[in-house]
């Protein structure tokens, strides 16, 4: 920052350097924060250049409308001149940033001519009050996708869903206790387990957090593990487990856990997650696909790396880098972890595969690849295993989708089979 820049700006900065890390290079927009963000020193700024970022992904579609209504000439979709609109625009039409302060703070990211023009697009579309549609426009590749696999129902359901931040969802270590809870912490039950607060919540200072009474944990995330039932003693391998919310679930729930993970920092999580909820797994790093299936498990769990489309409500980021060619590799790594995964069930086990995606390329068709295989059978998800509102569809395997739950503040994306050995 130079003694001269205007406060705010170097904010703006961070937020252009974070859309650039998802739009140009793909990066998640959480594994771009400590880059982008370096320079702010204040946790409050960092806060705002994510949340400016954020808005952006959860309405760029309809701002890149608007940029190009007030232009002579198309901006490339990749022009510097394009990003600080996007961040001038979002915050005066969405996050409430008055017009002269978000113009101010993103033209000294810019210079000559480019400047110019940003402050003569912005300027045009202040004047013709030009605003931004609610619920918010989806990329028209994932409306494309979505209304061919799920219809357009779905697809407003999710520009509904996007529309605003979805509440907070715990898992409690103790599912007994859950009205307890559930009223302790002012929140509401949808399931045994679950207790659900308003958006926003401050986690970390809530009664509990810190003697790892609950996690953070969207009802859908919890699926996988619930459909696995009580453990009594019996051991389960949770494969692609950090940061552990399925390992706590299944370690709550008695079964003798072992998880593994290829990625250190995240088992790092996992670890300190296990510590603070006193729950116990056996942890190792290891790749699925380097491992020798042995020992054998009455269960496993593979909660498959994936798109993540089904997280959007969170992370916006994801739309716009599931592209098909990357959903296409995704499900193909996916088959063969499955593959994989089956060597470790004992005869009469039990298998279960999921993944937080809206792609029927990731959950359906994998799951049907792999009941090919004969010495498997599919395992139906029974309605009473599940919570209300949830249902299982053909073949008894759980599809959950925008819409779902949504007069109680929805759920996220997933999809959930199960599987019996021999
Ligand atoms: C969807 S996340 C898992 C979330 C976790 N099950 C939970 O409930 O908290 C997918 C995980 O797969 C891990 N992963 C990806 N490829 C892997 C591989 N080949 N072997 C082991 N883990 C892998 C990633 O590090 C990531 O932690």
């Amino acid at each position: 920052m130079t003694d001269k820049e205007p406060a705010g700006v170097a904010t703006r900065r961070a937020a252009m350097r974070l859309l650039d890390a998802v739009l140009r290079q793909g990066v998640p927009l959480e594994a771009a924060l400590a880059n982008a963000a370096a320079g702010l020193e204040r946790a409050d700024d960092r806060a705002f250049a994510r949340a400016i970022a954020s808005e952006v992904l959860r309405r760029l579609p309809d701002l890149d409308a608007l940029i190009d209504a007030h232009t002579a000439k198309r901006l490339p979709g990749d022009a510097k001149a394009r990003f600080a609109l996007r961040i001038a625009l979002v915050q005066a039409r969405a996050l409430g940033t008055p017009g002269h302060a978000a113009i101010a703070t993103v033209l000294p990211l810019m210079d000559g001519g480019p400047r110019r023009l940003v402050h003569g697009v912005f300027g045009a579309a202040m004047r013709a009050d030009a605003r931004l549609p609610d619920p918010p426009s989806l990329p028209k590749a994932v409306e494309k996708r979505w209304r061919k696999a799920w219809k357009q129902e779905m697809v407003d359901a999710a520009r509904a869903a996007i529309a605003a931040p979805p509440p907070v969802d715990l898992s409690l270590r103790d599912p007994a206790a859950t009205a307890e809870w559930a009223e302790k912490l002012g929140g509401a039950s949808l399931a045994p387990g679950h207790v659900r607060l308003p958006r926003g919540a401050a986690v970390a200072e809530l009664p509990g957090f810190a003697d790892g009474q609950w996690w953070v944990q969207d009802i859908a995330a919890s699926l996988p593990a619930r459909v696995l039932g009580q453990g009594e003693g019996r051991s389960a391998l949770d494969l692609c487990a950090a940061p552990g919310g399925k390992t706590m679930q299944l370690a709550a729930a008695g079964w003798k856990v072992t998880a593994t993970d290829m990625s250190g920092p995240r088992l790092e999580r996992l670890r300190e997650n296990l510590e603070r909820t006193g729950l116990a797994a056996d942890v190792r790093q290891a790749d699925v696909m380097a491992e020798t299936p042995e020992p054998i498990y009455d269960a496993v769990l593979l909660d498959a790396p994936c798109s993540a489309t089904g997280i959007f409500r969170r992370h916006p980021d994801v739309l716009h880098r599931a592209t098909d060619r990357a959903i296409a590799g995704l499900a193909e790594q996916q088959a063969a972890m499955l593959r994989q995964a089956a060597g470790w069930v004992k005869p009469g086990g039990v298998l279960v595969y999921a993944v937080c995606s809206l792609e029927p390329a990731e959950g359906e068709a994998v799951a049907d690849g792999f009941a090919a295989e004969r010495e498997f059978t599919r395992d139906p998800i029974r309605p009473e295993e599940l919570p209300e509102g949830i249902t299982a569809g053909g073949a008894g395997r759980v599809r959950v989708l925008p819409g779902t739950m949504a007069g109680e503040g929805g759920a996220d994306g997933f999809f959930v089979a199960r599987f019996r050995k021999g």
